[in-house]
């Protein structure tokens, strides 16, 4: 098998083989949470005037919008998992455009197939691989707003990377590290964008024990394993 590891909308670009987009803080750690509280499906979405046109269509479903981390106006949601704790989506459609994690998603035009991952997931992701045993796997860390490089992205990267290679990785370690790193962000008073209960819920080390797959029409689903 052979394993690339890529980075950014570049990154995506490029893409082979079983693709698997990461993005830990915060898009596909927020669509595990919508999953594990029972949403049916997510439409991930690049452009924001389009996840608009959507949202008027279809005013029953949730729009989740988010640049530069903050949440859009107009739209019912940002990126954030703690906004949504406790909120029941049972049955509900939803879409979700991202700086980055969804921008993966569309711009990974060469993939044979999509699944998305973050920490929170990494090791069902590893299984669902293992299971399929592809030629080819591109592994793509989105980065910040999907053009310089997360380290957080690039540590699920290289964690999955391991898993599949069947080794050692101390990911509980590195994951404490990011607080001073690339989760920091969480913690600085002066921050009103990013809650600082998202870093422990997008850290949440292999929390799920599903895999989120890009369907032939460009849905998320939840597949259970
Ligand atoms: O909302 C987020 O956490 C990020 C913001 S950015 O990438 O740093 O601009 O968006 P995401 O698409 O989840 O990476």
């Amino acid at each position: 098998m052979e394993i690339n590891i890529l980075e950014c909308i570049d990154g995506a670009k490029q893409a082979k083989g079983l693709t698997v987009i990461i993005d830990v803080f915060r898009a596909f750690s927020l669509e595990c949470y919508l999953f594990q509280q029972g949403a049916e499906r997510i439409i991930p979405i690049g452009d924001l005037d389009q996840a608009f046109a959507l949202k008027a269509k279809h005013p029953d479903w949730y729009l989740f919008g988010e640049r530069k981390g903050a949440k859009v106006d107009g739209c019912d949601f940002g990126n954030s998992p703690c906004e949504v704790a406790n909120i029941d989506f049972s049955h509900k459609t939803i879409i979700h455009t991202t700086s980055a994690g969804t921008q993966g998603i569309v711009n990974a035009k060469g993939a044979d197939e999509i699944v998305t991952a973050s920490i929170v997931n990494a090791k069902a992701v590893t299984k669902y691989i293992q299971q399929k045993n592809p030629d080819c796997v591109s592994i793509v860390a989105m980065g910040n707003q999907g053009v310089s490089r997360a380290d957080e992205d690039l540590l699920c990267a290289k964690y999955i990377k391991a898993l599949l290679e069947k080794k050692e990785f101390p990911i509980e370690q590195e994951v404490e590290a990011l607080k001073n790193g690339a989760g920091a962000k969480f913690f600085d008073p002066a921050n009103l964008i990013f809650p600082e209960e998202d870093f422990a819920l997008c850290t949440d080390v292999n929390r799920f024990d599903f895999v989120i797959q890009v369907t032939k029409n460009g849905n998320v689903v939840e597949k259970n394993r």
